[in-house]
């Protein structure tokens, strides 16, 4: 196999490699001054099973377009040069949140995506956590493969909780699936079982509303579970209602931290105790400096494990928890 990661994903992919006790192998990105760019392997990936690590979330210093392109591109001169597959490992992946029509002659970009993944002659597409997972495996034709965060974060909630009562919170009603499961993979590996609750959020124009709450939260540890922290505005909103509803610390929970303008106000209140994500994109890790509020999750040894049976050595449905 080949192990590759593109450079903004540089320090993930050394830590799927360290988990998969091998090295990156080497590639080449140049960028030139018209703004094109072009990248490719520096050793031969003819007959290879090739994996190239690059989460596609936009940053003052690469736009998400640029992130995507320079993968499918990647992808496109493995398969150029003979590669046998190719797996695209976005954890976080780009316009996955744009997946179904809200506006007259809307696009749906998420498919769009799908398209030029399945153009360039990806195999299989693996990402972390998903915004909409029937949305994500829906749009692909070629293999997806979906990692979820529940069994990286239990063993933090149950070491933060200390045997208090624990709540798991979605912070709007597209996440509760996903919170549903945390609070099942939780009261499934303790024995305890765990309050829930969810909050009305829509997002119209940019405006987020709605301020309806329901759930168990009072005098709980509450762990409010999102797939991404953007601004911090969803987090803080459902944070302040878990408050105002009783709970007794409040913790967010997101696969992303994504933390773009407005997360300084995430960090600074007072409804939040901790924010718990992973390392899937930098500017999760460059926040660790502005915070001690921040704790951040590897997630290298997760995705490490996925290529791992891939190859054929362990059980996906173990991996994922799926039920037989
Ligand atoms: O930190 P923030 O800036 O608030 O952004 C993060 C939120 O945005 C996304 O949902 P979105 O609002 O797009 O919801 P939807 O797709 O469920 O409508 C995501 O699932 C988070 O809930």
């Amino acid at each position: 196999m080949r192990l590759f990661a593109l450079k903004a994903s540089e320090e993930l992919g050394a830590s799927i490699a360290g988990a998969l006790d091998c090295a990156l192998d080497p590639h080449e990105e140049r960028d030139f001054e018209d703004g094109e760019h072009k990248a490719r392997p520096l050793v031969s990936v003819r007959g290879e099973d090739v994996y190239v690590v690059h989460s596609l979330n936009g940053t003052p210093a690469a736009s998400a377009n640029d992130k995507l392109c320079k993968l499918l591109f990647f992808i496109a001169a493995c398969k150029e040069n003979g590669a046998a597959s190719v797996t695209a490992i976005a954890p976080y992946l780009a316009y996955a949140r744009k997946d179904r029509q809200t506006k007259a002659r809307d696009p749906v970009t998420t498919k769009y995506v799908a398209q030029l993944f399945e153009a360039a002659g990806a195999d299989c597409v693996m990402v972390l956590q998903a915004h909409n997972l029937a949305a994500f495996q829906n749009a692909y034709r070629c293999r997806t493969l979906h990692l979820d965060t529940r069994k990286l974060f239990t063993p933090i909630i149950k070491e933060l909780v200390a045997g208090q009562p624990v709540a798991v919170v979605s912070p709007d009603g597209g996440g509760m699936k996903r919170a549903q499961l945390l609070k099942e993979t939780y009261e499934a590996e303790t024995g305890e079982s765990a309050g829930f609750g969810f909050m009305e959020k829509r997002r119209s124009r940019g405006v987020v509303s709605g301020t309806l709450f329901a759930g168990e939260v009072k005098d709980a540890s509450v762990f409010i579970f999102d797939d991404m922290i953007g601004s911090g505005g969803t987090m803080v909103r459902a944070a302040r209602a878990c408050r105002e509803h009783g709970a007794s610390r409040v913790y967010a929970l997101a696969a992303h931290g994504l933390f773009g303008e407005g997360s300084e106000d995430l960090f600074a209140s007072d409804a939040i105790d901790g924010v718990l994500v992973t390392d899937s994109v930098r500017t999760a890790v460059e926040a660790k400096v502005r915070t001690e509020k921040l704790r951040i999750v590897p997630v290298g040894p997760l995705i490490a494990n996925a290529i791992r049976c891939l190859r054929g050595n362990g059980s996906l449905s173990d991996l994922l928890g799926m039920e037989d």
